[in-house]
């Protein structure tokens, strides 16, 4: 592809040189680590370093080209300054990889909680119904039936319109993070279906305030297509208010929740046998989930609302509910040879360590033993709320380590110690070695308690613990195999 051809459309701040347009361009990329021989290089000022640091590397191993947004002069190659170089990274991505996106179903799915499971969800209940996905998103990417790692949630735009030209299915659902959303890393791409799981407290530390959270949240709506439908859980207030919002701005919008003006209006839920009742224009239809607890009958409800409104009968959904084998490291219950059980759990907000524990009472819970720790660096303003939640919902609990990230050891003990005293009760103590407290939980277990471990769910530790394992769900099995009990 020409230079002029890869720029057209793209907002220049300055002149670009007349002499430039012809340059042949066959890659792209914002890694000066990655630069060959006629790359162009995307310099972006990041969060751990500024990519205009690297333009004098990414020349010498041989970038015919360099964006950025800074005042430079005098490079020995073309220098084109944009006012948003994650912007044009993504656009330029779009066009090298001849729009991916556009030959197929792509649906986002943002929220708090939630976007995982019902991605899985709605996987399951379109390859059911015939239609070939891929998933992009937080446990890893699924394209074409091979399973791919992840870094992050929403990949960058590079990697995400990658994704998409690899892709041969027919539909593409995406997880979409408000990381994600605020760092352009959707660009260039448009959603037929937009969903909004609910939101809640969460990344603070990034956005500063829940309304700032929300209106990253928002971005996604506005990559709806022409003819798009944006899906909403309106039984969260904050899915109310995007409804009406996106009402106003005469967008397609479907409404799940219990309000008689919902499009698809949750009639009655059963959290006993786990079915629920949904109505649609006098109709009903029956819902299941395999998965426990409301949280999740909420995202099997979009889910299915979703693979509906897609074109799957809601008669052929039914029988393939009741065939999903659940999300690795959501609810995952595994029993202990004294009867007790043991969930691993990925709940990290308050919300959802709520839900979580409160899912584990109807289930017939006896006593709630709660494992869990909080991440290095990553929000300390939701520590406190899921403290009190812990302390009024479990029966007892132990802190422990999650990853620690930046933070020392030392650090991270001396603020479990702080917030055990300042917002636990007596029902808490501190193990920081997270194979221990897990073994110290199953050992003194009773045939009727759930340990409920959250945090960490399908992830690998970060940390060396002292038994041999490299994830709750592996310390878990070998804990419960018969020659370590
Ligand atoms: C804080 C944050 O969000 N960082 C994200 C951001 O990194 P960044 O652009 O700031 O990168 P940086 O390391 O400062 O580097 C800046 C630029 O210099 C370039 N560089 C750097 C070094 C070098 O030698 N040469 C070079 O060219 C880099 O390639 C980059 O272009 O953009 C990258 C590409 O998109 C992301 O991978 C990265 O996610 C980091 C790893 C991360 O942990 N992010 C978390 C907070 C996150 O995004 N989480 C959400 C999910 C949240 C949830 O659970 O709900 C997610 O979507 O994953
Ligand atoms: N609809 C929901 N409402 C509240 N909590 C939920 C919901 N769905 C899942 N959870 C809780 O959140 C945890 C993470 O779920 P899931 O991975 O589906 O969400 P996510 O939005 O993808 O999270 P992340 O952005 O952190 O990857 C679950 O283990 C469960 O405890």
């Amino acid at each position: 592809m020409k230079l002029h051809q890869l720029l057209a459309d793209i907002d220049i701040k300055t002149p670009m040189q007349s002499d430039i347009g012809d340059i042949p361009v066959h890659e792209v990329t914002d890694n000066s680590a990655d630069v060959k021989e006629g790359y162009v290089f995307v310099a972006i000022g990041g969060y751990s370093s500024d990519g205009h640091d690297f333009i004098e590397a990414s020349i010498q191993q041989g970038a015919s080209l360099i964006i950025g947004e800074k005042d430079i002069d005098n490079l020995p190659v073309p220098y084109i300054q944009v006012p948003n170089s994650r912007k044009v990274l993504g656009m330029l991505a779009r066009k090298l990889y001849s729009e991916p996106a556009k030959e197929k179903l792509i649906i986002g799915i943002t929220g708090t909680n939630g976007k995982t499971t019902t991605s899985y969800m709605l996987k399951h209940l379109l390859e059911s119904s015939g239609k070939s996905c891929s998933v992009i998103g937080t446990i890893e990417n699924i394209i074409n039936g091979e399973k791919i790692p992840s870094r992050n949630t929403t990949p960058s735009s590079l990697i995400l319109h990658k994704l998409l030209a690899m892709s041969t299915d027919e539909v593409v659902i995406m997880e979409v993070s408000s990381h994600g959303l605020s760092q352009c890393r959707i660009e260039g791409v448009t959603f037929d279906y937009c969903l909004f799981t609910n939101l809640h407290q969460e990344h603070l530390d990034y956005h500063g305030s829940m309304e700032n959270y929300f209106q990253a949240k928002k971005l996604l709506f506005e990559k709806l297509a022409p003819g798009g439908t944006a899906v909403v859980n309106t039984d969260n207030p904050w899915g109310e208010k995007l409804a009406d919002h996106l009402q106003h701005e005469e967008k397609n919008v479907y409404r799940i929740g219990a309000s008689v003006s919902s499009n698809l209006r949750i009639a009655d839920i059963n959290l006993q046998n786990s079915t629920a009742t949904v109505e649609e224009r006098g109709e009903s239809s029956a819902v299941f989930t395999p998965m426990n607890g409301i949280h999740n009958m909420y995202n099997m409800i979009m889910a299915f609302g979703t693979a509906a409104l897609i074109g799957v009968s809601k008669e052929n959904l039914l029988p393939a509910l009741f065939q999903f084998k659940g999300v690795e490291g959501r609810f995952e219950i595994y029993k202990l040879a004294n009867g007790a059980a043991v969930i691993v759990d990925y709940a990290h907000t308050p919300d959802a360590v709520a839900h979580c524990l409160a899912t584990a009472k109807q289930q017939g819970a006896g006593r709630i033993v709660h494992v869990f720790g909080f991440r290095g660096d990553r929000d300390p303003g939701k520590r406190q709320e899921i403290m009190s939640v812990t302390a009024s919902m479990s029966n007892q609990y132990i802190l422990t380590l999650d990853d620690l990230n930046s933070v020392s050891f030392s650090e991270m003990e001396t603020t479990l110690t702080w917030l055990n005293n300042t917002y636990g009760n007596e029902k808490g103590r501190i193990i920081p070695d997270r194979t221990k407290a897990i073994q110290t939980a199953i050992e003194e277990s009773q045939p009727e308690d759930w340990i409920i471990i959250t945090g960490k769910g399908h992830e690998q530790y970060q940390q060396s613990y002292k038994l041999p394992a490299r994830s709750d769900k592996e310390i878990v099995q070998y804990l419960s195999s018969p020659e370590n009990v």
